[in-house]
């Protein structure tokens, strides 16, 4: 029997954010009415399984301002739901030659999708092993010798590293692109620029048609011999601002060759994944205009600094991070003199590198760059020399963060406000040795800090829900590569084992890990359609990773610069995406507060107005689909905590039997265990559930996988779905009482139904 609604819901449970208002949202994105409002003909009607349906994907209204749903959620037409009522159970019904139609076309999906299907069932999960053939050459350049990417020779030989390599790289952005002369395409909106020919065959092949704003503001000032300090939105193009006059300095230079070979430029970039991802872009940059590509070495840690050295001595373009270049610097072999005749400074992500906590290793560079000799202490860098600087400094951000200048003052910065144009120069002015007195101060995107494409939004729940809510999130985001950010290193390493017993893709990434392995999670997150890097705030910055549609802030951002270039991860270079925060109730009022100055300064900066509030909309989750969830995701945690206790009492193990090694005892761990501290004090209770997750034997574990797996082959009951049902008007209960509409909304894909 076809059920028929007749009544509205009630609304769906969501704390702290009801209201009448709420209530109009709703009908806001009422969904169409049914083709099917009329039950079909017995005849005509065949009973199909929810997953051979060709499932459409909602649009997403441009903003979020009168949207409240699900993003991503998954509509059908011509579908009824039925349910027995001796046995309760739901059912679908469609007609016959829709159900033989959509099956057909399934049956197409499936044989073209087959080869991926194969490489999926290969995937190895992460792991520290080595890349196996294949995967370490797709991370052209980065891996293919270790400690060093240095590029040198001509275009063809840079050509094949980037355009053949067996795979795309992580920070390949040459991949998808045809390396043939019939791809190149008119670049005539870059003639204003005064770009030589090789520039413009370069950009040409990069199919990129015109600049950026901040391209077409900073690179006439650059090529002028103007220091800059260039901000504009996450996405925006920076990296190619400041790469492209580095380029033309290059090209002529080579035009008139000299024996001594010093570096024409050194960037320095907060993190290694951005060092070398720079270093990608300028290959791209570089290849194809038919002119010998400069030699770029990228100096990070933890790779072989023997090699760097080595590769140093040859460079034109040197790519690093403050750490290592200043180990390389300051143990000597001649590298500084050769610094100090650097054509460009460039300074990437300038506020995080600058601010406290990171500047020491970037001050001793700057200081030694122009003058020799030792800095007094508490002296600022170059303050006292009076050689005039040669070199042009560039100075790159999307934000420049209020409590920087604040701490300089030695104030006690709270809350996240962003610099204004004239606080951040005075910042710059004190912390850099500009040549000019005063450099080109460039705001690209004086309105906003963020992408223009990008949705924002928040989810509430309870503080101890939050993994559940992630889980839910990640499925009702299926097949959008997702980035999730943690504020600890030990979230990140709880969160990857507890995703991936859920069956998700998903890779870690933050800075206690080796730096192949670093490497390697950003590598597969870039070539998989789908997965989920959970990471700390090293990939906040400057990653430039194609087609990431969605963020989740799993722990809350702790400044607004830090929000600003998380969600920047999404919504690149005019593509769109969402950033989602999860919050505990009692986080809420602090992050929309602090959302809402980084919105405000827009509206005060562009046309002196008032400030006007901004206020992130709630999410409107459907509580009962979550509910469903819970037990595959507790017993996902505990399997998790089992694995990550156990492995934790190894290391503790290793530490204390070489202690009781050095110190010529036995090593009895029953006895250390008793006599360790703090058995009885704060943190008993985290012990003792670590020491019941260590305790679980195997066999307990594999039982618990077993009933894992069950469960995961289960399907979801997600047929109706309260949030639709009442934003349609539609009584839940009375649907599955068999009164109801016969409409069916609101199903995700990927909550656990197996294709
Ligand atoms: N002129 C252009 N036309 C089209 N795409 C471009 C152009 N310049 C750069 N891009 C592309 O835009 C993307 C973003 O560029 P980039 O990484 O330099 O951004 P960014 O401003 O440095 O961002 P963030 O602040 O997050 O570091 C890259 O994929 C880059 O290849």
């Amino acid at each position: 029997m076809a059920p028929t609604a007749t009544k509205r819901g009630p609304p769906s449970k969501t704390p702290g954010s009801k209201g009448r208002k709420r209530q109009k949202l709703e009908q806001a994105v009422k969904p169409p009415p049914s083709k099917f409002a009329k039950p079909l003909p017995t005849a005509e009607r065949r009973k199909v399984r929810i997953d051979e349906l060709q499932w459409k994907e909602v649009t997403l209204p441009d903003r979020l301002d009168d949207f409240e749903g699900f993003f991503g959620l998954d509509e059908i037409d011509g579908v009824e739901v039925v349910k027995d009522k001796t046995t309760g159970n739901v059912s679908f019904e469609t007609r016959k030659d829709t159900a033989a139609k959509e099956s057909e076309s399934v049956n197409e999906e499936q044989q073209k999708e087959s080869p991926e299907s194969g490489e999926d069932d290969n995937w190895e999960g992460f792991s520290d092993e080595d890349t196996p053939a294949g995967g370490a050459a797709a991370l052209r350049p980065v891996l293919q010798e270790e400690g060093v990417e240095h590029t040198k020779g001509n275009t063809k030989k840079n050509e094949r590293a980037v355009v053949e390599s067996s795979g795309k790289g992580a920070f390949d952005i040459l991949a998808d692109q045809p390396s043939d002369d019939e791809s190149d395409i008119d670049v005539s909106a870059w003639e204003e620029l005064d770009l030589s020919s090789e520039t413009l065959n370069s950009l040409s092949k990069l199919k990129f048609s015109s600049p950026t704003p901040i391209q077409a503001s900073a690179i006439p000032e650059i090529l002028a011999g103007h220091d800059v300090v260039g901000k504009a939105s996450t996405g925006s193009g920076k990296t190619l601002a400041f790469g492209i006059p580095i380029l033309e300095a290059y090209l002529e230079a080579s035009r008139t060759p000299s024996k001594e070979k010093t570096p024409l430029a050194l960037i320095i970039s907060p993190t290694r994944e951005l060092a070398h991802q720079i270093n990608a872009h300028l290959i791209a940059l570089c290849t194809g205009g038919g002119y010998d590509s400069p030699s770029i070495a990228t100096v990070t840690g933890g790779m072989s600094v023997q090699k760097q050295r080595r590769q140093l001595l040859n460079a034109d373009i040197i790519v690093g991070t403050p750490g290592r270049l200043w180990e390389v610097i300051s143990s000597g072999q001649g590298l500084l003199s050769s610094l100090k005749k650097i054509r460009f400074l460039v300074v990437d992500e300038a506020d995080r590198l600058l601010s406290q906590g990171h500047y020491k290793e970037l001050g001793e560079i700057l200081d030694v760059l122009d003058k020799d000799g030792e800095r007094e202490e508490g002296e600022e860098p170059n303050a006292n020399t009076d050689d005039p600087v040669q070199r042009q400094t560039l100075v790159f951000s999307a934000t420049f963060h209020k409590g920087l200048s604040q701490k300089l003052a030695g104030k006690q910065h709270k809350g996240g406000d962003l610099m204004s144009k004239a606080e951040s120069l005075e910042y710059l002015l004190k912390k850099l040795h500009f040549r000019e007195e005063k450099p080109k101060f460039i705001d690209a995107n004086p309105s906003s800090q963020m992408a223009s494409k990008l949705k924002e939004g928040l989810v509430e729940c309870a503080g101890t829900e939050k993994d559940l809510y992630l889980y839910a999130l990640l499925l009702f985001h299926p097949k959008q590569r997702a980035l999730v950010f943690c504020n600890s290193i030990a979230a990140v390493r709880r969160l990857t084992p507890l995703l991936q017993n859920l069956d998700l893709p998903v890779f870690p990434l933050h800075s206690q890990m080796p730096q192949k392995a670093r490497l390697r999670s950003v590598e597969r997150f870039t070539e998989r359609p789908g997965s989920i890097l959970i990471a700390t705030d090293v990939a906040a910055r400057g990653l430039d990773i194609r087609d990431v549609q969605l963020i989740v802030h799993y722990h809350l951002p702790r400044a607004a610069d830090t929000y600003v270039h998380r969600s920047g991860r999404t919504a690149r270079a005019e593509a769109s995406g969402s950033s989602i925060l999860i919050c505990a109730p009692e986080e809420v009022s602090g992050v929309r507060r602090l959302i809402a100055k980084v919105h405000a300064k827009n509206e005060t900066s562009t046309r002196n107005l008032k400030k006007t509030a901004f206020f992130i909309r709630t999410l409107d989750i459907d509580r009962r689909i979550v509910s469903r969830l819970k037990p595959r995701a507790t017993l996902a945690k505990t399997l998790a905590d089992a694995v990550i206790a156990k492995e934790k009492k190894h290391s503790e193990d290793d530490w204390l039997r070489a202690a009781a090694e050095d110190l010529g005892v036995d090593f009895d761990d029953e006895e250390f265990q008793k006599e360790a501290p703090g058995r009885h004090g704060r943190g008993t209770g985290r012990k003792k559930k670590e020491e019941v997750a260590r305790g679980m034997s195997k066999g307990e574990m594999q039982a618990l996988r077993a009933e894992l797996k069950g469960m995961l082959s289960e399907r979801i009951n997600v047929g109706v779905s309260e949030k639709y049902l009442t934003s349609g008007g539609i009584d839940v209960d009375a649907l599955l009482g068999g009164e109801g509409n016969p409409e069916f909304l609101g199903f995700m894909d990927g909550l656990g139904f197996d294709d």
